[in-house]
């Protein structure tokens, strides 16, 4: 099979601009939703899928980690964080006009990132969610006849044809979001575009119930082997209320002795502990 690289489509979006830092030749497939694009890594369309996973201002792509941890054989290969620079665009028919549109399409999270400017500047124009940015941009491209506007980036106003009417309308500069790239397996990968700035180790780990400081237990099992941490996160169990996961990324990679031994040193609490990658890191500068 041909190497495919299955992506949050269409094209245009912040996660083809990931794909294109870290990929070169590989056949690229554009998939319209997160669990679209995990199926496909799962049942072998595509060798590799990337997808959103954090954002620096909106937090955790839920659909993503969800998925990751439902489908525990999917395993994180890479990262790459990509500044995030969100811009306002109408079709080109509307381009003097652009303050009278009817309504703003985007994904929700790039809705959340203009959230001041939306409030203070475009006040009484609702917003319409889409799947990706992307999506949103296409969709005004192919309403000529409305009033349309859509928050994406230049890649989209590029592939669209839409004209930027306001740009860098995020709130803050700090916009970064992380995305992963999935394999079956646990693969070794390393971009041939980008040189890795490190490695992490992601983990889950599920606490009994009724264990009083357990999490302060675990959290010592790092702690004392000076092994850093880089995020923790609870995410629910989604079987019943008060269950969680949490998701440890390490800053450092997969060893032979001291991440399997804070694993068994977490086991022995009575707690599980598994790898959802160890992987390298990379970070795109310029898109
Ligand atoms: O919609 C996109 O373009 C995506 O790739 C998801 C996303 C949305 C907003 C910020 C970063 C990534």
């Amino acid at each position: 099979m041909t190497t495919k690289v299955g992506y949050l489509g269409p094209k245009g979006t912040f996660t083809k601009i990931a794909v294109d830092a870290l990929f070169s030749g590989e056949e690229k497939q554009s998939y319209m939703t997160i669990p679209e694009c995990i199926d496909a890594v799962k049942h072998g369309h595509v060798t590799y899928g990337v997808l959103p996973l954090e954002n620096a201002l909106e937090g955790t792509v839920n659909v993503t980690l969800d998925y990751l941890i439902q489908y525990k054989m999917l395993k994180i290969v890479s990262e790459v964080v990509v500044p995030i620079r969100q811009h306002l665009m109408v079709h080109p028919d509307h381009r003097d006009d652009w303050k009278d549109i009817t309504t703003i399409y985007s994904h929700p999270h790039a809705i959340a990132q203009c959230h001041r400017f939306l409030h203070n500047g475009m006040k009484h124009v609702p917003t319409e969610t889409f799947t990706s940015t992307g999506a949103a941009a296409q969709y005004v491209s192919e309403h000529p006849e409305s009033k349309f506007g859509a928050i994406a980036n230049t890649l989209a106003a590029t592939e669209y044809g839409l004209d930027i009417v306001k740009e860098n309308i995020h709130d803050f500069s700090n916009n970064h979001t992380r995305f992963v790239v999935l394999h079956k397996n646990d693969i070794q990968w390393s971009s041939p575009r980008l040189e890795s700035k490190g490695y992490k180790t992601t983990l889950m780990i599920s606490l009994p119930t009724d264990h009083a400081g357990a999490l302060h237990q675990v959290l010592s099992a790092f702690a004392w082997r000076k092994i850093n941490l880089s995020k923790i996160e609870s995410r629910p169990m989604k079987t019943g209320l008060g269950n969680y996961y949490f998701l440890v990324d390490v800053e450092q990679k997969m060893d032979d002795i001291l991440i399997p031994n804070t694993i068994a040193e977490i086991e022995a609490l009575g707690c599980s502990a598994e790898v959802l990658g160890s992987y390298p890191y990379f970070i795109c500068e310029n898109v």
